[in-house]
């Protein structure tokens, strides 16, 4: 569960007086989520998450995390949104750690989602970026393509480890990055989330209902944002035994990809970079999900997630040589 930082009765009253929102009327740790502490809190006043940053989360960072989430809400997105503190400031200290509180959103994660779910999700992102064209904050990807060679280098007996075979496959794939154009081309950039995964957006029924877990937000290519969400949204979950056997679905991507479009169409030199987008985020995830399962020791409090889950995507995406393999 995602609860590193317990707090305390007495600590959490003498935070809620620093707000005009009353005591607390709920308070529970919230399981999901492996980045931070979360909460939901409730007062007289509404429903609430209350979210304490961990040691991932650069502190620096955060003023540019909450204005972001606070263009977005000023523009009518639908996402948490920072609540005020008495003295008007949003991000506050409670138990020795960076503290916000934002709004609670209504919906439900799909755990399978539907090609219709991934049209109208495809359709969020891209009202997400045109909101955020304005934005004036700016941050650098951290784990953009520069990152990826360091997080490589001397991981290959780990790779070998949970697939023989698999730092050559992870190799070939950093050598059709180094050779594609994608990312050294002028592609539109902009505000991008970066990790819009089936678990960070909110459905009612079969329609994106918001966004969440804004902190891997970055200014980088808004077209690899789209390819996030090709390799999170259109491929059939497997299960930790047999990760290999995921499959792209065509349905799913076409939708998705379609929504995307009917709000932002994609310029040519975007379509022409997808595949290599698509390589390349898929190997951004594969890296840090590899990273977490060598260093996370067993019994730990959260379950690392299955690096091999990304090398099925690697592989396919290395296929793939156009937009129409995605169905774009
Ligand atoms: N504003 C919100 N409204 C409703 N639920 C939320 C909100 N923010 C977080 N949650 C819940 O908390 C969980 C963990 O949040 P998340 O931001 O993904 O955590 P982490 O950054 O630790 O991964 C989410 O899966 C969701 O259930
Ligand atoms: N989406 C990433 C992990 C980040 O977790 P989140 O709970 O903060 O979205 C992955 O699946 O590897």
């Amino acid at each position: 569960m995602a609860v590193y930082t317990q707090v305390s009765d007495e600590a959490l009253a003498g935070f809620l007086a620093g707000y005009d929102l009353g005591e607390a009327l709920a308070f529970k740790g919230i399981a999901e989520g492996v980045e931070n502490s979360n909460y939901y809190l409730e007062t007289r006043k509404g429903r609430y998450i209350l979210t304490l940053f961990e040691k991932r989360v650069n502190a620096a960072d955060l003023p540019y995390f909450i204005g972001l989430k606070q263009h977005l809400s000023s523009k009518g997105y639908p996402c948490p949104e920072p609540v005020m503190g008495l003295d008007g400031q949003a991000l506050r200290t409670l138990e020795d750690r960076p503290a916000v509180i934002v709004t609670f959103l209504d919906g439900l994660s799909p755990r399978r989602p539907t090609a219709k779910q991934c049209r109208s999700l495809g359709e969020g992102l891209a009202r997400m970026h045109l909101a955020l064209a304005d934005f004036k904050g700016h941050r650098e990807n951290a784990l953009g393509p520069s990152s990826w060679r360091r997080m490589w280098d001397g991981r290959g007996a780990d790779a070998e480890a949970i697939q023989p075979g698999l730092e050559a496959e992870v190799n070939a794939c950093f050598e059709r990055i180094n050779a594609a154009r994608a990312f050294s081309a002028n592609l539109p950039r902009g505000t991008i989330h970066a990790d819009l995964f089936p678990d960070n957006a909110f459905f009612l029924g079969e329609a994106f209902s918001g966004a969440i877990d804004f902190y891997f937000a970055c200014t980088d290519a808004l077209a690899y944002d789209l390819a996030v969400c090709l390799n999170s949204w259109a491929f059939e979950e497997g299960n930790a035994t047999d990760a290999s056997r995921l499959e792209y679905n065509f349905s799913k991507g076409s939708a998705l990809i379609a929504g995307y479009q009917s709000v932002r169409p994609l310029e040519a030199a975007e379509r022409e970079a997808l595949p290599a987008l698509c390589l390349g985020s898929a190997m951004r995830f594969f890296l840090t999900r590899l990273s977490d399962w060598s260093s996370t020791p067993a019994g730990a409090l959260v379950k690392p997630k299955n690096p091999l889950e990304y090398a099925a995507r690697l592989a396919f995406h290395r296929k793939i040589e156009s937009a129409e393999g995605y169905g774009a």
